[in-house]
């Protein structure tokens, strides 16, 4: 990966300890929300990913490239690759147990993706520093052990509930969302 300085953890960072309220071992993660582009099962057009975490420590999910995400006749869309990392990761931060939105997204495209790939993606966190949770993800294609199409670093900052309150819609995640206190 060629990570820039801005997603590579300082010295020092380490990936937290498992939370003891985060997914444990072998649980499926919920989407946190129902219309999200990514993991919301009622978005009419997303890319509906369902992740688990195997270890408590890292998440995993699979998205099969479908006619709907092309860029170039019969490939994956660039875009659409970049948007199904970063929800891996935003998935993986739920074993932080900390409400975190997406700061800066890199992304390495080693092979073209066509129509009907399976991508197996894998995320981790990689350190944390302050409000700062460093994470990496990668997309092997047609099964966990293929050939690695892509891969991305992240920066992702910690945010509080009130990020939500301010900018969207607050009472929509208390709905739906019950894994953070929403009015602390
Ligand atoms: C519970 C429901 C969960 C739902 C999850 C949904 C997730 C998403 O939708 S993510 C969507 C896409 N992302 C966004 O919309 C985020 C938009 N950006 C923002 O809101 C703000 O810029 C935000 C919150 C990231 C940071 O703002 P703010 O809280 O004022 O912190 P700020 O002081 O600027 O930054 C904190 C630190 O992060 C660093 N930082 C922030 N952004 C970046 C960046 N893009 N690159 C590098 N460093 C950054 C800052 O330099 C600072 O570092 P230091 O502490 O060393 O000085």
């Amino acid at each position: 990966m060629t990570r820039s300085s801005l997603t590579t953890p300082p010295p020092g960072a380490q990936p937290p300890p498992a939370h003891p309220d985060a997914p444990s071992a072998g649980s499926t993660l919920g989407s946190h929300y129902s219309k999200c582009f990514g993991c919301g099962a009622g978005h009419p057009t997303g890319l509906h990913l369902k992740a688990r975490t195997p270890d408590g420590a890292t998440v995993e999910a699979e998205f099969t490239v479908g006619e709907a995400h092309q860029g170039a006749p019969r490939l994956a869309h660039g875009g659409v690759l970049a948007t199904a990392m970063d929800e891996v990761i935003g998935m993986s931060v739920y074993l932080l147990h900390k409400p975190y939105v997406t700061g800066r997204l890199e992304t390495d495209y080693l092979l073209p993706v066509p129509v009907g790939t399976t991508l197996h993606l894998r995320a981790w966190c990689t350190g944390i520093d302050g409000r700062k949770a460093y994470l990496e993800a990668e997309g092997r294609i047609g099964a966990p052990d293929g050939p690695v199409a892509v891969r991305a670093a992240a920066l992702f900052i910690e945010v509080n509930m009130e990020h939500f309150a301010k900018h969207g819609d607050l009472a929509a995640i208390a709905a739906e969302h019950q894994d953070y206190e929403v009015n602390p």
